[in-house]
């Protein structure tokens, strides 16, 4: 089954164009196809298949096999492999996904590479909610995360899919390993959740680290840096435009007063085109 790997600042996925047949047991081939000792490798796959009500349609399994309702930096990279394939001439996609069609403004360079994609992300649903939770983290964190047992001030925020964010002092000493897994399993997400840990650098600028859902720490999440932004200004810690810095890169994410839509701009990267012979 031919793949191609590619990835949006670090969060990589495998993607398979299924215009033609979608393969069988979806989420068994998305774990097989993640591992990065036995597979391919990837935080998980994105099938690219045909839509009645858009110009394609995405669906996105996280590596453990999970099927999620949107990806923000695996969009970027639909629009550059649709546009690249010359699946469409077209530099505006609309992008069928299980939390709603996504409009994609793709950016070509002078040689017809896309080098940026601008995601209209939709319009954010978000709760502040508190949340008891017992863990011994390292010192370096906020006095927002307390290091025994009590509560972590969280920002429940929907890109469609869901997030918890929680600001911190250090992005880099974030309890991400600790904390993450704990929340991303807690009661209040009915269907688990994404959790990111936020530094405000200023007030146009965030240091962010995420535990993902279904796919453990990734080097950046698309959606999850919007949820960041939303939850900050929700906070009346930044600006509704700021850059967002990520382990592997940076985004920049504008939450527009006129529509209240998210808008995320950033790079989408193709590493290799392959061929998975599948294990079952
Ligand atoms: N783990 C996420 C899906 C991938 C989202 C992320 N990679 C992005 O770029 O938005 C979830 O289960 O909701």
């Amino acid at each position: 089954m031919p793949f191609t790997k590619m990835h949006g600042i670090g969060n990589d996925y495998i993607y398979i164009d299924c215009m033609e047949r979608v393969p069988e047991n979806l989420p068994q081939l998305a774990i097989e196809m993640s591992d990065r000792h036995t597979g391919v490798g990837g935080d998980g796959i994105i099938l690219i298949c045909p839509s009645e009500c858009a110009d394609f349609k995405m669906r996105i399994f996280n590596a453990d096999g999970s099927e999620a309702r949107m990806c923000g930096n695996g969009s970027r990279c639909v629009g550059r492999y649709v546009y690249e394939s010359r699946l469409t001439d077209k530099t505006t996609v609309t992008l069928e996904t299980l939390s709603g069609i996504k409009t994609l403004r793709l950016h070509p360079d002078r040689q017809g590479n896309i080098t940026s994609v601008t995601v209209d992300m939709g319009i954010p649903v978000t709760a502040p909610v508190e949340v008891p939770v017992r863990f011994n983290a390292p010192r370096m964190v906020s006095e927002n995360v307390p290091t025994s047992q009590g509560p972590v001030k969280i920002t429940a925020v929907s890109m469609g899919n869901p997030h918890g964010v929680i600001l911190v002092d250090s992005a880099d000493n974030a309890p991400v390993e600790i904390l993450g897994p704990e929340l991303e399993h807690h009661v209040i997400w009915p269907d688990r959740a994404n959790i990111e840990f936020v530094e405000v650098v200023n007030t146009t600028e965030l240091r962010m680290r995420v535990w993902e859902r279904g796919s453990g720490e990734t080097m950046a999440c698309g959606t999850g840096a919007c949820a960041s932004l939303v939850a900050c200004v929700l906070n009346r810690l930044t600006e509704r435009h700021a850059i967002i810095h990520l382990l592997g890169g940076d985004l920049e994410i504008e939450w527009n007063p006129d529509d209240s839509h998210v808008y995320m701009t950033g790079p989408a990267e193709t590493v290799f085109n392959g061929t998975y012979r599948r294990l079952l």
